[in-house]
């Protein structure tokens, strides 16, 4: 299997240097093969967002390097970078971030406008995206007229229409009820499991962490921990709440020192 992200000694500091700086990823590496399904999860403040940034090619990293799909994102320039995260990259909000003036079929079809690509090939590729998803018959409704459930799926559906490399995903189900948070994680999986897509998940809950293959527990900038999916889902989540539990421990611990 291919790698299709590898973060090699990666750290990010914030602030200039000689004034204060504070280090909010520190030398941390790791590689996700293709068809991974990776949580992240860790404590308030440890690194989560700024990492996932970094691979986002959002931000620089200060020190080492991160590949993704075989190109280094050090190596580009910002118009290399926003060509790079338009055609590789797919990306699901909490909020969703669709266009309120588009309606469900434009607002898919988004990605795929701004590569320039043929009408006829846009139809195409949004409508079987659009059947994947189970939304071909609300296509032509706006933002305003979907329900919770299918503005997720519209918003799922524009970041999967150009085929990333690699689906990010930053606490997808956090604005979201239990029913509509639990469809969203079994539409990852089904993704994840089917179509081999490759997801980055920062997520805080156990629930949504549990259907993961992997997770990493990053604490103070690095990865404290690692978890492999074995047994079921409910074992997985047995064991993230017991190193969540003992990862408490230690902060409480680490606060009365
Ligand atoms: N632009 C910035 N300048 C300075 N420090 C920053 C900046 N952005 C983040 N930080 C600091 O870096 C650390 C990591 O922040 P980050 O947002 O990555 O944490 P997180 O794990 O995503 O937290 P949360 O779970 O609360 O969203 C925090 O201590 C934060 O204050």
């Amino acid at each position: 299997m291919n790698t299709i992200l590898s973060a090699t000694n990666v750290s990010k500091i914030y602030g200039k240097k000689g004034a204060s700086t504070y280090t909010a990823i520190r030398n941390l590496s790791f590689s996700m093969k293709e068809g991974e399904f990776i949580g992240i999860m860790g404590p308030s403040g440890s690194g989560k967002t700024t990492l996932l940034n970094m691979i986002a090619t959002l931000d620089p990293a200060t020190e080492g390097d991160i590949t993704i799909n075989g190109v280094s994102l050090s190596a580009m320039d910002e118009n290399g970078l926003s060509d790079f995260r338009s055609r590789q990259l797919g990306f699901i909000f909490q909020d969703f971030n669709l266009l309120e003036t588009m309606n469900a079929f434009e607002n898919i079809a988004l990605p795929l406008s701004l590569q320039h690509i043929a009408a006829p090939q846009i139809q195409a590729t949004v409508r079987q995206v659009a059947g994947l998803l189970g939304i071909h018959d609300i296509l032509e409704k706006y933002p305003a007229e979907l329900s919770g459930g299918q503005k997720q799926r519209t918003a799922i559906a524009r970041a999967l229409v150009h085929n990333p490399a690699l689906l990010l995903a930053d606490e997808p189900t956090g604005a979201l009820d239990s029913k509509n948070a639990a469809a969203l994680l079994n539409t990852l999986t089904e993704l994840n499991r089917s179509q081999n897509a490759s997801i980055l998940m920062v997520t805080h809950d156990p629930l949504s962490a549990s259907h993961c293959s992997r997770l990493l527990f990053i604490k103070d900038g690095a990865i404290a921990q690692e978890l492999h999916s074995t047994g079921t889902r409910e074992q997985f989540y047995r064991d993230i709440l017991e190193v969540l539990g003992g990862m408490d421990r230690e902060l409480v611990a680490g606060g009365r020192r």
